[in-house]
């Protein structure tokens, strides 16, 4: 592809150079450039990319896109100034790959909680439908059912694109992918044409980064405000901020709701620890899953099938057969009759869910004990609130490690432990090693207690210092309930 067919969709400022040499790649990475490269000078939350400038030219790049030309121009290479380099990578990255996403419908999944969830769940019931299908995901990349491991919960643009020009070439009509509020903030969605949006919550998490409640809460809106007028944006008006998103979008407007009026709505009827029974928008239903959050999860991928023009009895009885994601509200039970729930909750919110949903269906009669751990390098002030949550709703809580990244694991504790009521005090221990952890729970249980095992999930490693250990949750308790002898 030549230059001037890479750029004519953008808004350029001023170009220095030659616009017909032919373009061979596009990279952000100046350590990633190859011959006849365009490198995109991002400003990055580290480093400011244009610093690298010179290293990609003498890594080969012949065009460079930058916000500020640097003081040097060499005459072989060509200059891009732009506005905004992080939006403008994802528009070159869609040129590039011919705009995959408009050959496909894109939906994507925003909020705190649930966007895994929804996203996989939509990818299952598509597959149903007889679809082509990928997935953009936490745990995984997918194209029907050839899968990579994720690195990120939305990747970067480049690799959006790459995936969406994969996708294309194997006929996929769908995508469903999870948009974090780091990829909204960072453009990394940017060269995205979206048939539709899905706003879940919006609950305390990523203070880190966003600093406020309130630019986090503007970073999920820039989703929905971006959506074009063809696509849909379908809202959780149970969560206070849902219409909120709704506030400025070109985008059908819809509702969904398991509490009040809206577009979709959804009531629990029964619940027990396999399964409850629905009423999915007038119709009842078994379905596979466990709480309130989930029969909002799954009413959103309900309203999403819809709104796609999928027919209702058929996503009603594939809604009927889907089952859990993994690490998402995983079972396990010993010989016993001891049970553990592997889960992925790692806020505050998700932590009074999972317990709220524990609560529905247990008896009263056996102990609830929670074995849970907070991320290093992540919001610190949700350390004291999720021992809080565990706290209010659990009998036993064994505080321990998850991810500790870079931080001193029993530094992380200690802020989990500031969240220890006094009255509480006699229920909570702190277990630094996650393995000693879930031995202990699993020593304290009796038969029909059930033990809560959060914040990891599908996750098969301990991240100490920048070295992914392995280490999954659901291992550890097969063992430990001797499953695996
Ligand atoms: C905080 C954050 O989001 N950082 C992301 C960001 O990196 P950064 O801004 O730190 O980059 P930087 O190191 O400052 O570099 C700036 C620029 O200079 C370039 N550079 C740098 C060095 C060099 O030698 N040459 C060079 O060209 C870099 O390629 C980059 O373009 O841009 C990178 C490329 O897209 C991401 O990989 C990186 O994700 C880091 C690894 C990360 O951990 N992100 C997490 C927090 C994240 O994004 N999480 C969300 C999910 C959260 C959730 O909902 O739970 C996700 O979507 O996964
Ligand atoms: N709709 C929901 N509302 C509140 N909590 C939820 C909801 N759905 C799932 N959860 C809880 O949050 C946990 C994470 O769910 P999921 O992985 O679907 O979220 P996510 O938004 O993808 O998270 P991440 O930001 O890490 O990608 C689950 O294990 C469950 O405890
Ligand atoms: N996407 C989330 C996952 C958190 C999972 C938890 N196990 C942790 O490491 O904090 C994050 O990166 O903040
Ligand atoms: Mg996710």
């Amino acid at each position: 592809m030549k230059l001037h067919q890479l750029i004519e969709k953008i808004e350029v400022k001023e170009l220095v150079g030659n616009s017909a040499g032919e373009v061979k790649g596009i990279a952000f990475d100046s350590r990633k450039v190859q011959d006849g490269f365009v490198f995109v000078a991002q400003r990055g939350v580290h480093v400011d990319g244009h610093q690298f400038i010179g290293k990609a030219i003498a890594g080969g790049a012949s065009v460079v896109v930058c916000e500020e030309l640097p003081g040097e121009l060499p005459q072989h290479v060509s200059f891009v100034k732009v506005a905004d380099a992080n939006a403008v990578l994802g528009q070159l990255a869609s040129a590039f790959y011919n705009y995959p996403s408009a050959k496909m419908k894109v939906v994507g999944v925003t909020g705190t909680n649930g966007k895994t969830s929804i996203a996989t769940l939509l990818h299952r019931l598509f597959r149903m439908q007889g679809y082509n299908v990928g997935l953009i995901s936490t745990i995984t990349y997918k194209i029907n059912e050839t899968e990579e491991v994720a690195s990120h919960t939305t990747p970067d643009a480049l690799k959006i694109q790459q995936l969406m020009a994969e996708m294309a070439a194997e006929g996929c009509e769908y995508c469903f992918m999870e948009v974090s509020s780091h990829a909204i903030h960072q453009e990394r969605i940017s060269g995205i044409e979206f048939a539709g949006g899905i706003f879940t919550n919006i609950t305390h998490d990523h203070l880190d980064y966003h600093k406020t409640f309130a630019e986090y809460i503007k970073a999920k809106k820039a989703f929905f405000d971006g959506l074009p007028a063809s696509a849909f944006a379908l809202t959780n008006v149970d969560d206070k901020n849902g219409l909120v998103m709704l506030q400025n979008t070109k985008a059908q407007k819809l509702t969904y709701s398991n509490r009040s009026m809206a577009d979709y709505r959804c009531k629990v009827l029964e619940s027990h620890f396999d399964g409850m029974l629905l009423n999915l928008d007038g119709q009842e239903i078994w379905t596979r899953f466990v709480g309130l959050f989930n029969a909002s999860n799954l009413l959103a991928v309900y309203a999403t099938a819809i709104q796609l023009g999928q027919n209702r009895d058929e996503v009603l009885a594939h809604i009927s057969n889907l089952q859990s994601v993994q690490g998402r509200f995983e079972t396990i039970r010993s010989l016993d009759g001891k049970y553990a729930i592997v889960d992925y909750a790692h806020t505050p919110d998700a932590l009074k869910n999972v317990l709220g949903a524990i609560s529905e269906i247990r008896t009263r009669n056996e102990q609830v004990i929670t074995v849970v751990g907070a991320g290093g390098d992540r919001d610190k002030t949700k350390r004291p609130e999720m021992a809080h949550e565990a706290l209010l709703a659990s009998d036993k809580v064994i505080l321990t490690s998850d991810n500790p990244r870079t931080e001193d694991p029993a530094a992380i504790i200690k802020d989990m432990e500031a969240g220890v009521d006094t009255q509480y005090k006699n229920k909570v221990v702190s277990i630094e090693s996650r393995r000693d952890a879930i031995k202990t729970a699993v020593l304290m249980a009796q038969p029909g207690d059930i033990i809560l095992i959060a914040g990891k999930g599908h996750e098969n490693y301990q991240e100490i210092n920048g070295v992914k250990h392995h280490f999954d949750d659901r291992e550890e308790v097969r063992k430990c309930f001797g499953l695996d002898d």
